[in-house]
């Protein structure tokens, strides 16, 4: 399996990227961001414990995002890899991944950083805001998600520079350079 980490603070476009690199390499995406907000969607007992801290903007906790994310992939047997966008955001989740991954024989092959400053990050999701009405994206909720990005996934992107796996691409420009770039990485693997 070639298995990705697509990794950026809320709002770098991780979503927007996933989308255009499943389809040309034909991996499984899978965001844990989308699954909570379907699981919030569904009502399922899920849903019910997590949407009062997603919407006030803080981390699911680990169990629950790690028995979440395990569970998806294993409804992926045949899958060539996957992308994981928003797994893993604490280094607890990332060490539960390369144990999880490493059971089934297999690993995380590469970490993409898209880089964006804090600026850019405020307007895009200013904009899409308006455009979905998503409640964590209100300013003062959005705070706090930087502020849970800066202060516990930061740490995450040490994890995988000591397994020598990561690689920053700029995330500010046209959807389609930056994809580019991504695909230029990932061609390495
Ligand atoms: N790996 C995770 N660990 C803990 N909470 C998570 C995780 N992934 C998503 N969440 C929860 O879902 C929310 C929305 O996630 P996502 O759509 O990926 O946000 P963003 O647009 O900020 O990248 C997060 O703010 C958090 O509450």
């Amino acid at each position: 399996m070639l298995n990705f980490v697509l990794f950026g603070p809320p709002g770098a476009g991780k979503g927007t990227q996933s989308q255009k690199l499943i389809d040309q390499y034909q991996l499984i995406h899978i965001s844990t961001g989308d699954l909570f907000r379907a699981h919030i969607k569904n009502q399922s007992p899920l849903g019910q414990r997590v949407s009062e801290l997603i919407a006030d903007g803080q981390l699911v906790p680990d169990e629950i995002t790690i028995a979440m994310l395990e569970e998806e992939v294993d409804k992926n047997p045949g899958a060539k890899g996957f992308i994981f966008d928003g797994f893993p955001r604490t280094v607890p989740q990332a060490a539960a991944l390369d144990e999880f991954l490493e059971s089934k024989g297999s690993s995380i092959a590469g970490v993409i950083a898209l880089d964006v400053d804090q600026e850019e990050l405020t307007k895009r999701i200013a904009q899409r805001q308006l455009e979905t009405g998503r409640v964590d994206d209100q300013a003062d909720k959005l705070q706090k998600r930087i502020d849970e990005y800066f202060s516990k996934t930061i740490h995450v992107l040490p994890y995988y520079e000591a397994q020598n796996k990561l690689s920053k691409v700029n995330g500010i420009g046209k959807i389609d350079d930056i994809f580019a770039e991504l695909c230029a990485v990932v061609d390495k693997y």
